[in-house]
């Protein structure tokens, strides 16, 4: 047994977090878009690199901004999210929509507020989403992924919910982050190091 992982998947509505967690667990996607509402959780078991690990993965978790004009400085209390208690976190935004974009820059902005002093570094994982409709992007994704890279020290990847393009990938690069900041002792796992081939599955 390898433990367990609280993995939490952010960003604006409609950006496609319930996609992205129902094509990795369940390989089903939702055609019409369905307000989440309130934080959901799943509870997977997933093998990586050999070892099983119980996954919470919460989609959406009450740290977004009130929806309408409010800006970031009207989120909740940091304190009330259990931002501190996440192992890993997924930012999604839609390579159509630079407004998602922001939000995603607010939201790792505001977990990294929310982190106490001299604990370290939950690994996030800024995913830019919906990329079969790569010909309305707003930016060139290379920009994009270096500023992530390079200015906010996160990972980068795009993908596609609708067509499953990446979203394996994606789950499985974030986990092996979060086990080598869990225990340093294997520096050779890289959030953005080669990638091998599929080694995680779901139980
Ligand atoms: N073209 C395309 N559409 C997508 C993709 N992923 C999600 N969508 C669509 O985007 C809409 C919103 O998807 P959701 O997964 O419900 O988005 P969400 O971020 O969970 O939304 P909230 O629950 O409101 O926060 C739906 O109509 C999906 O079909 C994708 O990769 N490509």
């Amino acid at each position: 047994m390898g433990g367990s992982l609280r993995v939490a998947v952010l960003g604006a509505p409609g950006v496609g977090k319930t996609a992205i967690i129902r094509q990795f667990l369940f390989g089903d996607y939702p055609e019409r878009h369905q307000p989440t509402g309130a934080p959901r959780l799943y509870r997977p078991a997933v093998l990586l690199d050999g070892a099983v690990y119980d996954l919470s993965i919460r989609d959406g978790d009450g740290a977004e901004p009130a929806r309408g004009p409010g800006g970031p400085e009207e989120w909740p209390d940091p304190k009330d999210w259990s931002l501190q208690d996440t192992d890993a976190f997924v930012l999604v935004y839609d390579i159509c929509s630079p407004d998602s974009f922001d939000y995603v820059k607010a939201l790792r902005q505001r977990i990294a507020e929310a982190r106490p002093a001299g604990a370290p570094e939950a690994p996030i994982l800024v995913v830019g989403n919906k990329r079969d409709r790569q010909r309305l992007r707003f930016g060139p994704r290379r920009a994009l992924a270096a500023l992530v890279r390079r200015g906010w020290r996160c990972g980068y990847l795009e993908c596609s919910a609708k067509y499953n393009w990446h979203v394996l990938r994606l789950f499985r690069e974030l986990l092996r982050c979060a086990l080598v900041r869990a225990r340093p002792a294997h520096p050779a796992l890289r959030l953005q190091g080669a990638l091998h081939p599929a080694h995680c599955s779901l139980m």
